[in-house]
């Protein structure tokens, strides 16, 4: 699903009307309508209090809307005017109108602190009180509305974005916006659902249609791109019945030293499971054992060293490498791994240490194959690209590391973003589970793998982020947040793979209401 930017969103918007021949206010109509239906559906005409804040822009027009229906719908409604500005928009003010003929008790317009009503825990609170079009700063009583909002207690609905945020930055302080339970996004949703410091201001998000152009949301370039089942399957290669093990190359998995094999044996089963025809891997001496034990699907190069990685050659032709993982970043190490990319000629997946090696000696930058995919975790990636002011600030710096060396970025975090060029690649899959030792070495083998099997390295980063991640959604029953491991991930690549072909469970639909229907 593409992420749009604000400008593109106010241009679809633009658009839709001018093409379906319909005017801005029958557009906000149908906005309130979907997010109508969404709570009707769920409240089912319950008593609750509803608290609608609306502001005096079109999100405000969106609040009106709703009230409107909620009061039609003989909901316990209360509407107010978040009156921050005078400047109030057209379709603002035509819903401004309408509500008013549907009851006696007009919104509640409410200028400061005094006027903010008691609300109870719950209660629901729905935020229309600023939208996309928030391009300055709030004035104090509306920062200590959204204040209020928070100290209630109550569940707070956010139409669009949460009131405070703005599209494309952080905010200076989260007393500024409003922490929704829910946010109900129209057309998009917001790159701020996915960025470690602003998707605690919405815990759960929902696009709703509100039926923009198609054409222009298909022919429309996006700086970002939200990564589902339906973005990766296109990725998908599917096997052919004459295929054998010399059709999905040979993974050449380099990495460990002493105490740290079991990186290496994680990484190249991870490399198996995704589909490589041959997985060897290079590791210290010492390793030799451990890993003929633990996998014995694997294929073992040994380095002269019996410790650490101290020279990488080998006789083999793989069709893609992982290097660093368990690596260390000794003197030797980062001579070996110098020698190593002088010489090499295939693609890479960089990980762990030897990204840390990369950082140490910043000119073997130059020495990467074009399209070599980099996996820093937070930390790594900082070595890298240098410190952040903020997550944007983040994204804008790995962008332009990812043009300036040609490589490919994969931000690992909870909503791990590819980088490449111009572009984002936000995943959706994956879960807190995976914050625990090794999975990192399970990513990197999954994305050495793809591209063992000839996916580009772009495609392969998307996919292979993707698959881990749905692996360790599927595994989420079995072992929950804390007791998953690794391994378990690997286990379920597996179904990963399975559950791209699967198709939603169709509601089931009992004999009498077939008849009746
Ligand atoms: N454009 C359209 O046709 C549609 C717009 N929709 C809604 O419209 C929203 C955007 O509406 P608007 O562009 O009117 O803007 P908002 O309602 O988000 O913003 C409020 C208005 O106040 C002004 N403003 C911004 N920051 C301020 C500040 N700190 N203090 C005081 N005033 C400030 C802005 O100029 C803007 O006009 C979307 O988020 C969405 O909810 C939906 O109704 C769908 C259709
Ligand atoms: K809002």
């Amino acid at each position: 699903m593409k992420i749009l930017s604000k400008e593109q969103i106010y241009e679809g918007d633009k658009l839709t009307a001018q093409r379906q021949n319909i005017s801005s206010t029958e557009l906000m109509e149908r906005a309130g309508t979907q997010i109508f239906n969404w709570m009707h559906m769920r409240m089912q005409g319950a008593q609750v209090p509803i608290h609608v804040f609306c502001g005096i822009g079109n999100n405000g027009g969106d609040g009106l809307v709703l009230a409107r229906h909620l009061v039609n719908h003989g909901y316990n409604v209360h509407t107010y005017v978040v009156n921050y500005s005078d400047k109030r928009s057209k379709d603002f003010l035509v819903n401004y109108d309408r509500i008013k003929q549907v009851t006696k008790e007009w919104p509640t317009l409410m200028a400061c602190e005094e006027d903010f009503p008691t609300i109870t825990p719950e209660a629901i609170i729905v935020d229309a009180v600023f939208g996309i079009g928030l391009n300055r700063p709030i004035a104090d009583w509306v920062k200590k509305l959204f204040q209020h909002f928070r100290a209630s207690k109550a569940f707070t609905l956010a139409i669009d974005i949460p009131s405070g945020l703005q599209t494309d930055s952080v905010p200076e302080s989260e007393n500024d916006v409003v922490w929704a339970g829910y946010t109900l996004s129209f057309q998009s949703p917001k790159l701020i659902f996915f960025l470690p410091e602003t998707s605690k201001y919405s815990v759960q998000w929902e696009v709703l249609d509100i039926g923009i152009d198609l054409e222009y949301i298909y022919k429309l370039n996006t700086e970002a791109e939200l990564i589902g089942k339906q973005e990766v399957l296109p990725i998908y290669k599917p096997r052919k019945r004459f295929s054998h093990k010399g059709s999905f190359g040979h993974a050449l998995i380099v990495g460990g030293s002493y105490g740290k094999i079991g990186s290496v044996t994680l990484s190249s089963k991870a490399a198996l499971v995704s589909g490589v025809g041959l997985v060897s891997a290079y590791v210290p001496k010492c390793g030799y054992v451990p890993l003929q034990v633990a996998l014995p699907e694997a294929m073992v190069i040994t380095d002269e060293n019996e410790k650490f990685i101290s020279n990488i050659s080998f006789d083999i032709t793989p069709s893609a490498i992982g290097v660093g993982i368990g690596i260390g970043t000794q003197d030797e190490t980062l001579l070996a791994f110098e020698n190593f990319l002088k010489e090499n000629k295939a693609p890479l997946v960089v990980d762990a240490d030897a990204l840390n090696l990369l950082s140490k000696k910043t000119e073997l930058l130059a020495l990467l194959p074009k399209g070599t995919v980099l996996t820093p975790h937070p930390k790594e990636l900082e070595r890298l690209i240098g410190e952040w002011k903020d997550d944007f600030d983040k994204l804008n710096k790995t962008k332009a590391f990812s043009k300036k060396h040609e490589v490919i970025v994969v931000v690992k975090g909870a909503n791990t973003i590819t980088v490449f060029q111009d572009k984002y690649y936000v995943n959706t899959t994956g879960n807190p589970g995976l914050a625990t030792a090794g999975t990192g070495d399970v990513l990197m083998g999954i994305i050495a793998g793809l591209i063992t099997q000839g996916y580009e390295p772009l495609s392969a980063s998307v996919f292979g982020v993707y698959l881990h991640g749905k692996a360790a959604d599927i595994i989420l029953e079995d072992f929950g947040y804390q007791s998953m491991i690794a391994s378990y991930v690997i286990d379920a690549v597996a179904e990963a793979y399975i559950d791209l072909f699967k198709q939603p469970e169709q509601p089931q639909v009992s004999e009498a209401e077939q008849e009746e229907s």
